[in-house]
């Protein structure tokens, strides 16, 4: 299969809307910057959506979901089942995500990749079902070619469901047990870092748990060269879910879509859709940081600052679906605020 797609050009950013957007914030009712971060945010969208206006009414999330190979050597608190068990948590509301995207009025889909327990026919889930769960990449590849071409791709239909459906922006979240050591070792690979920077507790391990991980991750990457090749390293030591991510991201760069990505896992697989396609970081907005250790790390590579910190470490796109409300406000503001000239106000 082509894999051509992946490096089509992004959806162009109009400099003209930019502009109009960034004149408009200087004329509003307030000290120069004082809006801070939320006046970039608005004026970053301006440019994005191609209007000095943005909204950002709609939001789409996709939670991708699958099975780690990996999770056979002991890495995480929880046992494999919750994948699967959660696909069915997450249909029938009960999650996190669920009640955030409730509660934002966003459009929610769960994309079931494989998992060792197949929930089966759900409402709001896609099956995409790619194998029951990735090979143990610390003995052989975690994913075929073939597989991994599936994945991103499964990723990428995602954006085109959110382009057909109006989305203005796009979220992407996660579930797999073990998968905080799959986003570790992408990360590892991709900057030839050491598991000790960026293995952390995932669900809960405890320091024996998180040193038993790092050996784990060693091990993997002593399988393999010490390239830079990020594709590579996906289909070696990711997951069916963290490539879907990857693709959603490029994806989404490439309609238009900008991307608010969420904690440590999604971060990885920015890293690694950057890596692919360096403009796709011009769409992406970075939610929050999350307690995960390597997340900071992470996003300092990525030039990211994070919106939010409020010490969570759950996925699922919970950060990301949280730090919704803030940019919804930054479009009020910059929509709504009277300027100098409207409210009689002097300016400097
Ligand atoms: C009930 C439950 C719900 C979750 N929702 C997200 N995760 C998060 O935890 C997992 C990663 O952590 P680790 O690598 O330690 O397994 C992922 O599934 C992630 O999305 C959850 C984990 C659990 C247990
Ligand atoms: O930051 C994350 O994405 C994260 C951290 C711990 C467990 N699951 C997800």
């Amino acid at each position: 299969m082509s894999q051509d797609w992946l490096t089509e050009p992004c959806f162009a950013i109009d400099e003209e809307s930019r502009q109009r957007a960034l004149d408009h914030q200087a004329q509003l009712t307030k000290p120069p910057g004082s809006l801070g971060t939320l006046e970039t945010l608005a004026v970053r969208l301006a440019g994005m959506q191609h209007v000095a206006m943005p909204t950002l009414q709609s939001v789409w999330i996709s939670i991708f979901a699958g099975d780690h190979g990996v999770a056979a050597e002991g890495v995480s608190a929880f046992p494999q089942v919750v994948t699967g068990e959660m696909i069915r948590n997450f249909a029938n509301g009960g999650a996190a995500i669920s009640v955030l995207a409730r509660s934002l009025g966003a459009m929610l889909e769960v994309v079931n990749l494989g998992t060792v327990n197949d929930p089966g026919e759900l409402p709001n889930v896609r099956r995409a079902i790619i194998a029951p769960q990735t090979g143990n990449f610390c003995e052989r590849p975690a994913m075929s070619a073939v597989q991994l071409d599936l994945a991103l791709r499964a990723g990428a239909d995602s954006a085109q469901a959110a382009q057909d459906a109006g989305a203005k922006l796009f979220i992407g979240g996660e579930m797999g047990i073990a998968n905080t050591t799959s986003a570790a070792a992408l990360a590892c690979g991709l900057l030839r870092e050491s598991p000790r920077a960026l293995a952390g507790a995932g669900t809960g391990l405890d320091a024996a748990g998180i040193q038993h991980k790092v050996a784990v991750i060693e091990r993997a990457l002593a399988l393999y060269p010490a390239d830079d090749d990020a594709l590579s390293w996906l289909g070696r030591v990711g997951g069916f879910e963290i490539a879907a991510l990857c693709g959603a991201y490029i994806g989404a760069a490439q309609r238009g879509i900008p991307v608010l990505v969420d904690g440590f896992i999604t971060t990885a697989a920015a890293l690694a859709a950057v890596r692919i396609h360096p403009a796709c970081r011009q769409w992406m907005f970075f939610a929050h940081r999350s307690q995960e250790r390597g997340h900071a790390r992470l996003l300092s590579v990525l030039e990211a600052d994070p919106l939010l910190d409020l010490g969570l470490r759950l996925g699922e796109g919970s950060g990301a679906a949280t730090a919704v409300p803030l940019m919804r406000l930054a479009c009020e503001l910059h929509s709504r605020m009277a300027t100098f000239a409207q409210a009689g106000v002097s300016s400097a």
